[in-house]
């Protein structure tokens, strides 16, 4: 569905975006990650067709962007939630998604299709009626999505939608991108700050200064730079130091609590057979996300 080979982007004398590559598949969840200021809405931008590219191609459903041609048939593939919101405050929610539609030229019966289709996804019963203006966060960001839907796009861009919303909202701005998925096999590209959020997307990448620095299913990469961690307290101390230094174990200890990386469940459960004798408790904690991100964005710059 997109398809971006060594694109880059230079503001004056900054290079916001250094030449990155990648490819989105039809029907995925691509979660675009990194650092603040590393260039993910200026890479978003391009890829929706707002901000030149400086170099490099990009071809997204089908369609080459950068000419006049296929930038139009992009505009028509995509939708787009930006980070701020974007709809006039003095008209209706109704009024402000028919006036998105006009802009597709699409006929009556396409339109009233449509909108029944965004009204019953973004639950806009309630809100429909009411000025832009007037509504809370979550409510501009249902109507928000909606609009970007009107012309039912095959790709959704949402630039952090979730960013400043109660958890309430969250849960469901998520549940209406999973159902959108399920239902209609929409490619969805996502920038966000939420490591719990890009968990369930199929592909990450992670953005430094322009740089991509990872990139791989979640799994893969906390297999790469996440660790398990195994805690234990022991029940006889002396024996139990004694046997992380007879197996050569590095360990923290912080107030009776001894913490150990491992790189699977099935490690974990070997030390926990060992240690068995003089255990008084143990937890094992799944590597994150945030992690991932850490390791990935404070080291050098690491290829998946
Ligand atoms: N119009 C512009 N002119 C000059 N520099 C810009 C412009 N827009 C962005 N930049 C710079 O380009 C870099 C990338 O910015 P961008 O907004 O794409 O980052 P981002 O990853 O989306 O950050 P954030 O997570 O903070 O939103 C930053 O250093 C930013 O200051």
């Amino acid at each position: 569905m997109i398809k971006v080979n060594e694109l880059r982007k230079q503001y004056a004398t900054h290079e916001a975006v250094k030449g990155i590559s990648f490819s989105v598949a039809q029907g995925e969840l691509f979660a675009f990650l990194g650092t603040n200021g590393a260039g993910k809405t200026t890479t978003m931008n391009m890829l929706c067709t707002l901000l030149d590219a400086t170099s490099g191609t990009v071809t997204i459903n089908g369609h080459l962007l950068g000419t006049q041609q296929g930038n139009d048939h992009i505009r028509r593939s995509i939708g787009v939630v930006f980070q701020q919101n974007v709809l006039d405050a003095r008209l209706t929610v109704e009024e402000n998604i028919r006036a998105r539609a006009a802009t597709y030229h699409l006929s009556k019966d396409t339109y009233m299709k449509n909108y029944a289709f965004v009204r019953e996804y973004l639950q806009l019963a309630d809100i429909e009626k009411r000025y832009y203006g007037t509504l809370s966060g979550g409510q501009k960001r249902r109507a928000d999505i909606a609009r970007a839907l009107i012309h039912r796009p095959h790709i959704l861009f949402l630039d952090e939608p979730t960013t400043g919303l109660d958890p309430k909202t969250r849960q469901f701005v998520w549940q209406t991108i999973k159902r959108l998925r399920e239902e209609t096999n929409m490619t969805v590209f996502l920038t966000t700050h939420y490591m719990e959020e890009a968990a369930v997307a199929d592909t990450v990448i992670i953005l430094k200064d322009g740089r991509i620095v990872a990139e791989g299913t979640p799994h893969t990469l906390k297999m790469m730079h996440a660790y398990d961690v195994l805690t234990l307290v022991f029940t006889d101390v002396m024996h139990g130091e004694q046997w992380l230094r007879d197996r050569q174990i590095a360990y923290d200890e912080k107030q009776g609590v001894y913490t150990v990386a491992v790189t699977s469940p099935l490690e974990a459960l070997q030390l926990l057979k060992q240690a068995e004798p003089f255990l008084a408790s143990f937890e094992v904690v799944k590597g994150t996300m945030d992690d991932v991100f850490l390791h990935v964005t404070n080291e050098e710059v690491v290829s998946v």
